[in-house]
């Protein structure tokens, strides 16, 4: 479904990607994890055309979309949970979700926002209330579900587990393994390693831009230098 081949990206004049190759098939759940500043958030930010790539090639569903900006990307169905949520908090919940769908003005939108609060219950209920007055969990379930308005086949996740309680984590995390059963395949970045490879098919480790390891989550849950680095047994 994606496929990233010697990826490349800078800030300014320092390359802090270096030539990333990662591919995620249909269907799966494939977890990245790494240490603050690995390059995981730039990865994510590259694949969704929000931070120009200075290298490599990346193809969706056959298609190069390396030079492509981010709302066609959002169009072929590649859409991005943001990190820090990136919530409009000064506007509803249920505008929020609109935005979401700024594609799309057919009939499908209420649909999904109907499917939206039968995924998170308590958005319907805050509804009609600001968003910047949801709690962290909460914003986060919003950050997922404005992302899937935008009806993707590609759901790229940037550390939903941030700041959240541990009961908050397993239930957002419960809600990722249900896209399966949406077609909704999922790419998920996540310093909460156990979390990410625990739900997850496959597996990458990044380290200062680049790939260090890659493999089957339960093969690399199990390898003893992943369990000493990452998972602290
Ligand atoms: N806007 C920016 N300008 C300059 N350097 C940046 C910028 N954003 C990130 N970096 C640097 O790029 C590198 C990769 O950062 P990135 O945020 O992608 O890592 P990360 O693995 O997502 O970490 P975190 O989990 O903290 O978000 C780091 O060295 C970081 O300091």
């Amino acid at each position: 479904m994606l496929s990233v081949e010697g990826l490349r990206s800078k800030y300014g004049r320092i390359e802090v990607l270096h030539g990333i190759d990662l591919d995620v098939k249909s269907g799966e759940i494939v977890s990245v994890i790494g240490a603050n500043g690995a390059g995981k958030t730039t990865l994510l930010r590259c694949l969704s055309g929000v931070q120009p790539a200075s290298g490599g090639q990346l193809v969706f569903r056959g298609d190069d979309i390396s030079r492509l900006p981010a709302h066609r990307r959002v169009g072929l169905g590649l859409a991005q949970s943001p990190e820090g949520r990136q919530i409009f908090t000064n506007l509803s919940v249920e505008e929020n979700l609109r935005l979401g769908a700024y594609l799309f003005a057919d009939d499908r939108v209420e649909k999904d926002m109907a499917d939206a609060f039968a995924m998170f219950p308590v958005l319907r209920e805050k509804r009609n209330l600001s968003a910047g007055g949801l709690s962290g969990g909460q914003q986060q379930m919003l950050a997922i579900a404005r992302a899937l308005m935008a009806r993707p086949t590609c759901l790229l996740l940037d550390e939903p587990s941030m700041g959240l309680a541990p009961i908050l984590v397993d239930q957002i995390l419960e809600v990722v393994k249900s896209l399966r059963s949406l077609d909704v395949t999922v790419l998920l970045v996540e310093q909460n390693a156990f979390a990410a490879l625990s739900i997850a098919d496959r597996g990458y480790v990044m380290e200062t831009g680049r790939i260090t390891m890659s493999g089957p989550a339960a093969e690399l849950i199990a390898d003893p230098r992943i369990r000493e680095a990452y998972l602290g047994i």
